[in-house]
C-alpha cells in the first residue's frame, strides 16, 4: 500500500451516506473492482445490501476484494474479464443471469490511461485507451440494455468519466475517450428512456487512489492545486455519489454528468505532464 487511496480496513470503518438496505435485493455489478474507487464501491455496495458482481482483468485482486467484503455477508460473484472484448462482455452477462438473473446497476468504472503529450502519443496506446474508456464502457453499456430489453424491465448505469468540460492537457486521449461517453450517455438516456433504463455519468476530480502512481510524484503533488478544496478527493466521496445516483434515490435522473470534483471544473491548472515554460507566471514580461 503506498500512500494514496484507502485499505479494506480504513473503507470498513467509514459509513455510507445512503440509508442501510438502499440496495438490498439489487444487483450491483461494478468494473474495475479490484482496486481503488471499484474496491471502494464494491465495499459501499454490499454494506448498502446489495448482491455484487466483481469484474476486472487479474482475478486474484478481484478475489481480493471479494475476500475483503466477506464481512458485510454479501452474495458475490467474481468474474474476470476484459471489457474490450464484446464477447466476453455477453458471456459476464450470461454468468450473472445465471447466478442473480439481471443485474439492477451497472458501475462501469473500469479505465484508465498513461500521461503523455498528445503529439507523441503512439498509435497503440490511443487505441489502448478509447478501447478501454469508451469502446469497453459501450460493450456493457450496449450488453446490459439489450438483457434488461429482452427481459422486459428497465435499469440503471453509471459510468465513471473525468471533467472533461476543459482541456486535460497530458490525457488528451483519456478526454476524447471520456467526453465521448458523455455523449454517448446522454444520446441513450433518450434511446433507453422507454426501455426504462436510466444513464448517468459522475465525473471525479483529482480522487486519492493507487491508481495515482503511474503519475509523476511531483505531478501529483502540485495536482492538490488544481481544485478549489486544494486537496484530493476521497474514496467514499465517490462511493456516496455513484451509489445515489445509481440507485432508486435518483429515479427522475437521467442524462445526467454530476461533477465531484472539489471545483476542478470551475478553476484550476491541471497538468499531467510537465507545464511549458508558455504557462508559467515567469513568463509573463513586466
Ligand atoms: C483532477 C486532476 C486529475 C489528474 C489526472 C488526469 C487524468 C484523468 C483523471 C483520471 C485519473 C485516473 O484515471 S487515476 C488512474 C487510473 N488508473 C490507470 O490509469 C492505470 C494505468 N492505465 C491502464 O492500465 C490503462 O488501462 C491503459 C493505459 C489503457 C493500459 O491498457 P493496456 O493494459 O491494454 O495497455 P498496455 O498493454 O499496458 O499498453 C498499450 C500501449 O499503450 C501505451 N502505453 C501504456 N502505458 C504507457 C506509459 N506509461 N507510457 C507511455 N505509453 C504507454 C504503449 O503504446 C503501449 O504499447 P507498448 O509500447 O507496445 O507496450
Ligand atoms: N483517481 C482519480 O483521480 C480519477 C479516476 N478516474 C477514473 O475512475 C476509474 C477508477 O480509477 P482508480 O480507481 O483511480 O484507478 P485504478 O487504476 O485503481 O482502477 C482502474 C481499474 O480498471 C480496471 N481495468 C482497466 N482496464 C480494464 C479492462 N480492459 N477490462 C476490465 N477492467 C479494466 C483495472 O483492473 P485490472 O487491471 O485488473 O483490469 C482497475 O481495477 C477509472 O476509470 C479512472 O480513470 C477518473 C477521474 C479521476
Amino acid at each position: 500500500m503506498t500512500g494514496y487511496g484507502r485499505d479494506d480496513d480504513a473503507l470498513a470503518a467509514l459509513t455510507p451516506a445512503l440509508r442501510e438496505g438502499y440496495f438490498a435485493g439489487q444487483t450491483v455489478l461494478i468494473t474495475g473492482a479490484g482496486s481503488g474507487l471499484g474496491r471502494g464501491l464494491a465495499h459501499w455496495a454490499a454494506r448498502l445490501g446489495a448482491n455484487v458482481v466483481l469484474c476486472g482483468r487479474k482475478v486474484d485482486r478481484l478475489e481480493d476484494t471479494a475476500a475483503a467484503i466477506g464481512r458485510y455477508n454479501a452474495q458475490v460473484l467474481v468474474h474476470p474479464l476484459t471489457i474490450r472484448d464484446p464477447e466476453a462482455v455477453q458471456d459476464l452477462f450470461s454468468a450473472v443471469a445465471a447466478r442473480f438473473g439481471c443485474a439492477d446497476i451497472v458501475i462501469n468504472n473500469a479505465g484508465g490511461q498513461f500521461p503523455s503529450a498528445a503529439i507523441d502519443i503512439p498509435p497503440k496506446g490511443w487505441h489502448a485507451v478509447i478501447d478501454t474508456n469508451l469502446g469497453g464502457t459501450w460493450h456493457m453499456m450496449q450488453e446490459a440494455a439489450r438483457r434488461w430489453r429482452d427481459a422486459g424491465r428497465g435499469g440503471s448505469i453509471v459510468n465513471v468519466v473525468a471533467v472533461t468540460g476543459r482541456g486535460m492537457p497530458g490525457v488528451a486521449h483519456t478526454a476524447a475517450a471520456r467526453a465521448g461517453v458523455i455523449a454517448l450517455s446522454k444520446t441513450v438516456a433518450i434511446e433507453w428512456a422507454p426501455l426504462g433504463i436510466r444513464i448517468n455519468c459522475v465525473a471525479p476530480g483529482l480522487i486519492s487512489t493507487t491508481g495515482m502512481n503511474v503519475y509523476d510524484p511531483r505531478a501529483v503533488r502540485a495536482m492538490t492545486r488544481t481544485n478549489v478544496m486544494q486537496r484530493f478527493g476521497q474514496i467514499e466521496e465517490i462511493a456516496d455519489t455513484v451509489c445515489f445516483v445509481g440507485g432508486n434515490a435518483s429515479q427522475f435522473m437521467t442524462g445526467e454528468v454530476v461533477h465531484v470534483d472539489g471545483g476542478n471544473q470551475i478553476w484550476g491548472d491541471q497538468w499531467t505532464i510537465d507545464k511549458p515554460d508558455y504557462f508559467k507566471v515567469d513568463s509573463i514580461d513586466d
